[in-house]
């Protein structure tokens, strides 16, 4: 489970009185997420989730994180907002991690997503890029191809022991995006991780999006290639075309993309491959024995890729422009 630091009863509520919340009723860790720290706290007046960042956050990466929740969330995008302390900042330090605290969303992610959940998808990226527009901060995408050889370097000799071959596999991968990944599409904020389980529905409305730590400055695209990759799959592995027709057609009634991003997509789609199969096989093979969060299957994107890297032109993914 996430929860990777115990918050002493002492510690929350001296943390708590920071801010104009009430005093908390209740902290209980959460199980879902591998990344932080995620407890629902649960206060007098209501409930919240208080994150403690851990070690693939960089510090110095939150004021991003959080302004970027505050905008959009200004500009009606459901999403969690930074909640203040008194003193104004929603930054905070609590057992020796920065913290913060952050409303509530209502709604459950998708254990098994619908092409209608694929629909409502499309419409909230969309909406979300739209939104971040004018957001002036930015944060470069060290998860995208400048950062895949670090990686690459730092699981290769023993990638083989997942499967035969896939360090070899992987090199060629790396240095062909290096070659060419395309450098001029429309850019701006993007979630960058955006799965089943970082989307919250309640009825048939789409009622938040979460987890924005990997959110930066990157193609619009590459974000839509993310959600293809994570959403139009099903567990035995086989792309689900309506699903895909859906979120796309959806996605371009709110933000109409351009013909270079369309054509860019099967290269897009599987370089975001490459991007979860490096950091699963580098969680795979750094997982600490005995630890709580079971990591999740690199092997899953190696099919991935291999399909990105059959298709052609956008049409294979459902979608005539
Ligand atoms: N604002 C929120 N409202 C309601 N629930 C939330 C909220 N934020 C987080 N959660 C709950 O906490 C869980 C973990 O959150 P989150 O996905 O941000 O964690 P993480 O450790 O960054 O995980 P990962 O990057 O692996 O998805 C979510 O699945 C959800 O159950
Ligand atoms: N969504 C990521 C994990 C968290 O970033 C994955 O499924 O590999």
């Amino acid at each position: 489970m996430a929860v990777y630091t115990e918050v002493p009863d002492g510690e929350l509520e001296a943390f708590v009185a920071r801010y104009d919340i009430g005093r908390p009723v209740s902290c209980k860790g959460i199980a879902e997420g591998v990344e932080n720290s995620n407890f629902l706290l649960t206060t007098e007046r209501a409930s919240y989730i208080l994150t403690l960042y851990e070690k693939r956050v960089r510090p110095e990466d939150l004021p991003f994180f959080i302004g970027l929740m505050e905008h959009l969330a200004a500009r009606g995008i459901a999403c969690p907002t930074p909640v203040k302390a008194r003193d104004g900042t929603a930054l905070g330090e609590l057992c020796k991690r920065p913290a913060a605290i952050v409303t509530f969303l209502d709604g459950m992610w998708p254990r098994r997503p619908t092409a209608r959940h694929c629909q409502l998808l499309g419409t909230a990226l969309a909406q979300m890029h739209l939104a971040g527009a004018d957001f002036a901060m930015r944060r470069a995408n060290d998860l995208s191809v400048t950062g895949w050889r670090r990686l690459y370097e730092a699981t290769k000799e023993r990638a083989d022991e997942v499967s035969a071959g896939l360090a070899e596999e992987i090199r060629r991968e790396v240095e062909g995006f290096e070659a060419h990944w395309p450098r001029d599409l429309p850019t701006g904020v993007i979630h960058a991780d955006l799965f089943p389980d970082n989307v919250f529905y309640l009825g048939d409305r789409l009622s938040g999006i979460i987890d924005f730590y990997f959110a930066c400055t990157d193609a619009y695209a590459y974000d839509i290639a993310v959600c293809l990759n994570a959403w139009c799959f099903e567990h035995d592995g086989a792309f689900n075309v309506t699903k895909a027709r859906l979120f796309l057609a959806s996605y371009v009634k709110t933000r109409p993309v351009s013909k270079a991003e369309l054509e860019a997509l099967p290269m897009l789609a599987r370089g975001s491959a490459l991007r979860f199969l490096l950091t699963r096989l580098y969680d795979w093979l750094n997982h600490p024995p005995g630890a709580f969060v079971k990591p999740k299957d690199p092997l899953e994107y190696l099919d991935k890729l291999r399909f990105h890297a059959g298709i052609r032109s956008v049409s294979a993914y459902g979608f005539e422009p």
